[in-house]
């Protein structure tokens, strides 16, 4: 059985003070998209008893809805993360088939309706109605001029075909002035209206977008339901922002009346009939073939109704009867610039002019506030974004979890794509990209120039500027590797951002982090203030500073690092994104120490993904590149353009390279992130380390959300001595980490980061950032990592020893130095051949330093039988006054550390 699709907006709906009395008319979205069943003959006459047999279906239909949608009469909610829940999202919809790109915007769609509580929401996913269609295919586009298009959805869902006519009408408004597109046979829920108009009037445009739906409202006077909830989205740029209205031309939600059965509540008066035209409070009665009234109950109502029906329905080819068995649903998209009119600026002016008149207009007795609309549901929303949270009825919630489980288990159905790992799809790409020789490795198009099918024509590749048959092979991968619908390849990292920081314009604003990369930090600070476009860096860590950071209006790129470059801090991309969306802007994240192997920003809701394949892609240090992946398709042309007309796009060689790169970036990004995370351990107990920056360790604060939004804590590390002359040391004397800018490379790298990659970053920005000059950053290969260990703690042992400095312990296991005239140090080694604890000393006694080496463990066994205790020695030049102290510090430290390896084991052995 397939499940109904639901659509529909809002009806009015009287914001009411704390004492009860109506404040203003505001339309907020409840509305739903739904069809009873009933004969044509008996539509047409009205005449005929209801059909059981259609009755039935329509039932059916609805109940399974409703069941299991399973509202419960009173609410329970539970708060959650809303990165977790588009997570759950993400896996539900997985589940269902859909593709990562289509999951994005599905998820944009749903969310924007459950932030405002309308219920377009999540319910279309728990209830059903984003199920697809077995007979969906691709859309196809059947009709097409400059300003005008119309789509066939083909079956497919409708919120990705009204998406997809959304963005042709922004794209012809741009063009011409004007779009108008429709849209026929979706055979589901477009989901709320206000989403699709907001995106045209992000554009400086004015948006309106109808829908049809299946046969559910009476026309006035009549008792049989002919019209859908026929809602309405309008939305006008203004000074402020945007207005935006979402509204359904029916009296009562469709989904109101499911819950409203499922609670066993009765429905408001006078919203509704029964089959036989009378008035009833009974939900049951009115999905047994009644029909719910327009939303002012007179031929106004009506009339507007009618007229969305005809504008979404016959105008765009879309049922004119049978509408629920057709399951031909139309939309229509309208996107006008008011430049056609007037000048722009004025005409924002102007309509806030009248906004604000309406806000201060003189009110009732017991009114608090005139609300314009969309604004209770905005507020709401923004709200939530700030705290991160969300609240959610707990039956759906449960649904959903039960959902995103099944996925976890079973994955996406056959035949679904990305249903390959990551490592596989690394080694086996797809390219439409045609090898007349079907080489088994990407062939080099290392050429400047393509011969031309004819002097008027080009063929696919002219110049090697404008594309390159390796260079698509490399976006193509990229792009399908990170979800995203485009990919693009740039001579570095920094070309990539500086091109996505050309999407800003003259007035515009970008939003950043503080702990980023030195590059992009000077391209933002001495670059882009240049083009007239303002620069904010702000704590990502805070979601609060990140939303009061936001211009509205002037806000249009969120430039994101999780984790950070250098100090390794955790921000939530989902949330940060959302943000953004809701603000009108882009968000970009440099994804360069995660990659896709570990994080895919895309799915967490971000528009364009900037990898430097320097690092992870190339591997081997031997190739500078920078990636781009981009979701949706007008952003992507917008990239394109600028990758071509500033020709920064990587030239055919380095596009091998980073090819072949790519074969082995899972296996050598796992084995590189096993061995950061022994260093990270090994750092941890260190007593001249300070504080270690590793999202791997559990007790870095972001440790949670990072393994919410990663699946690997990557490679990179970074920890403070509180020494920069220690810190010099210790990147000095290390014999296996080469003291190199980067990271990524199949050898470890060591850095001091102030001196290093963000020198360019003044001393006082540096400062006031909270980025210590004593940081050293660590880049672990793929070399053994007990040899890495030995060669970074003989380095520490130099440093301590070089710089004076002597350990100290604190309270909670973590090392603090301080400088003293004495110092104390530590090895370890694992062996098993000695039975004995033992010490020998070197040197004098006294105050004066000594070698002291002690021994512990007795090498036989580790009590289970399983296999030999470790023997630790810990060796230290210490004054031996100081010895017995230091020697308890050391227990103590390796007493921690033996738990904690121990807990590990039982750990992965109850796995
Ligand atoms: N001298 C270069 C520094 C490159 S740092 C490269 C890399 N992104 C890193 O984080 O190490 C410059 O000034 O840009």
């Amino acid at each position: 059985m397939s499940a109904i699709g639901i659509h529909g907006q809002g009806n009015f709906e009287c914001a009411v003070s704390a004492s009860g009395t109506r404040l203003a008319i505001q339309p907020r979205p409840v509305h739903s998209r739904a069809a009873p069943s009933r004969p044509v003959g008996e539509r047409l006459r009205c005449t005929l008893p209801i059909s059981p047999v259609k009755q039935q279906t329509f039932r059916s239909a609805s109940f399974m809805a409703l069941s299991s949608a399973g509202q419960p009469s009173v609410k329970q909610t539970e708060e959650v993360p809303i990165a977790e829940l588009r997570t759950l999202c993400t896996k539900a919809l997985k589940l269902l088939g859909y593709k990562q790109d289509e999951i994005e915007i599905l998820n944009d769609v749903l969310f924007y309706a459950q932030l405002r509580d309308n219920n377009q929401g999540i319910i279309k996913i728990t209830s059903g109605g984003l199920n697809k269609s077995p007979e969906a295919r691709p859309p196809v586009i059947e009709k097409e001029t400059r300003l005008s298009a119309l789509i066939n959805g083909k079956n497919s869902a409708g919120m990705l075909v009204l998406h997809k006519a959304t963005q042709m009408a922004i794209e012809r408004a741009k063009n011409q002035g004007f779009g108008i597109v429709g849209t026929n046979h979706t055979p589901s829920s477009t989901g709320a209206l206000g989403y699709y108009v907001d995106l045209i009037s992000r554009e400086g445009l004015i948006g309106i977008v109808l829908a049809q739906s299946p046969e559910f409202v009476a026309p006035h006077g009549a008792k049989q339901p002919i019209f859908g909830t026929n809602p309405i989205g309008i939305s006008i740029p203004a000074q402020d922002g945007a207005v935006t209205m979402d509204m359904a031309t029916a009296a009562y939600a469709w989904f109101g009346l499911l819950e409203a059965r499922a609670a066993g509540r009765p429905i408001p008066p006078d919203v509704a009939m029964n089959a036989a035209g009378r008035a009833t409070t009974d939900p049951n009665e009115v999905l047994q073939g009644g029909a719910i009234r327009v939303f002012d109950r007179s031929y106004k109502g009506s009339n507007l109704a009618l007229m969305v029906e005809l504008l979404a329905g016959p105008l765009v080819g879309a049922a004119v009867a049978d509408k629920l068995e057709e399951r031909n649903w139309g939309n229509l998209v309208v996107a006008i610039d008011p430049g056609l009119l007037g000048d722009k600026e004025e005409i924002k002016r102007r309509v806030q002019v009248v906004l604000d008149r309406v806000r201060g207009a003189e009110r009732l007795p017991g009114v608090d506030e005139i609300l314009l609309p969309g604004e209770r549901g905005n507020r709401k929303a923004s709200a939530r974004l700030a705290a991160g949270v969300m609240p959610l009825e707990v039956n759906m919630l449960s649904q959903l979890r039960a959902l995103a489980a099944k996925y976890d288990t079973q994955g996406s159905p056959p035949g679904s794509p990305a249903k390959l790992a990551v490592a596989t799809r690394l080694v086996h790409p797809k390219t439409k990209v045609v090898d007349p020789y079907g080489g088994s490795m990407p062939p080099l198009w290392q050429t400047a120039t393509f011969a031309q099918p004819s002097a008027t024509t080009f063929g696919e590749y002219d110049y090697t500027r404008s594309g390159n048959p390796t260079r698509t092979m490399l976006e193509e991968q990229f792009a399908e590797l990170e979800g995203g619908d485009r990919g693009f390849a740039f001579t570095s990292g920094m070309a990539a951002l500086a091109a996505v920081c050309k999407l800003v314009k003259s007035g515009e604003h970008i939003l950043a982090g503080e702990d980023i990369y030195g590059g992009t930090s000077r391209l933002l600070s001495q670059v882009v203030p240049t083009a007239g476009v303002s620069v904010t860096n702000v704590d990502m860590t805070d979601l609060e500073a990140v939303r009061a950071a936001i211009q509205p209006g002037r806000t249009k790129l969120v430039m994101v690092e999780s984790p950070t470059n250098p100090r390794m801090q955790i921000c939530d991309i989902a949330a940060i994104a959302a943000l953004a969306r809701e603000a009108g802007a882009i968000t970009v994240v440099d994804n360069s120490i995660m990659a896709p192997v570990f994080q895919r920003p895309l799915a967490l809701g971000a528009d364009i993904s900037m990898t430097s394949g320097t690092k992870f892609v190339g591997g081997h240090g031997d190739v500078t590149l920078g990636l781009l992946s981009v979701k949706g398709q007008e952003l992507a042309k917008r990239v394109y353009f600028l990758q071509n007309a500033e020709g920064a796009g990587l030239a055919p060689f380095d596009c091998w390279l980073a090819l072949r790169g790519l074969k082995t970036m899972a296996l050598r990004m796992e084995k590189s992130a096993a061995n950061a995370a022994a260093l990270a351990s090994y750092l941890a107990k260190h007593p001249l380390v300070r504080k270690v920056n590793y999202p791997g360790l559990p007790q870095h604060p972001g440790h949670a959300l990072h393994f919410r939004q990663a699946s690997g804590a990557g490679s990179l590390l970074s920890f403070e001595t509180g020494s920069v002359e220690a810190s010099k040391i210790i990147v000095e004397a290390t014999q296996l980490f080469k003291v190199t800018v980067s990271f990524g490379n199949v050898n470890s790298l060591i850095s001091l980061p102030c001196y290093m990659s963000h020198a360019s970053i003044p001393a006082e920005v540096r400062a006031a950032r909270h980025l210590p000059d004593d940081l050293v950053r660590i880049s672990t290969g793929i070399e053994d990592p007990q040899d890495l260990i030995a060669d970074l703690d003989q380095a520490m042992t130099l440093a301590m020893e070089k710089s004076g400095i002597r350990s100290a312990t604190s309270p909670n296991g973590a090392a603090a130095a301080s400088p003293q005239s004495t110092w104390a140090t530590i090895t370890s080694a694992s062996s098993n051949n000695n039975n004995s604890s033992s010490s020998s000393t070197s040197g004098s006694n006294g105050s004066t330093p000594a070698t002291v080496t002690y021994s512990f463990g007795n090498g036989t066994g580790n009590g289970n039988g399983s296999k030999p205790a470790p023997r630790v020695s810990v060796t230290g030049i210490v004054p031996a006054s100081d010895r017995e102290q230091w020697l308890l510090d050391r227990i103590r430290s390796l007493e921690a550390q033996l738990q904690e390896e121990q807990g590990a084991t039982s750990q992965s052995h109850a796995q």
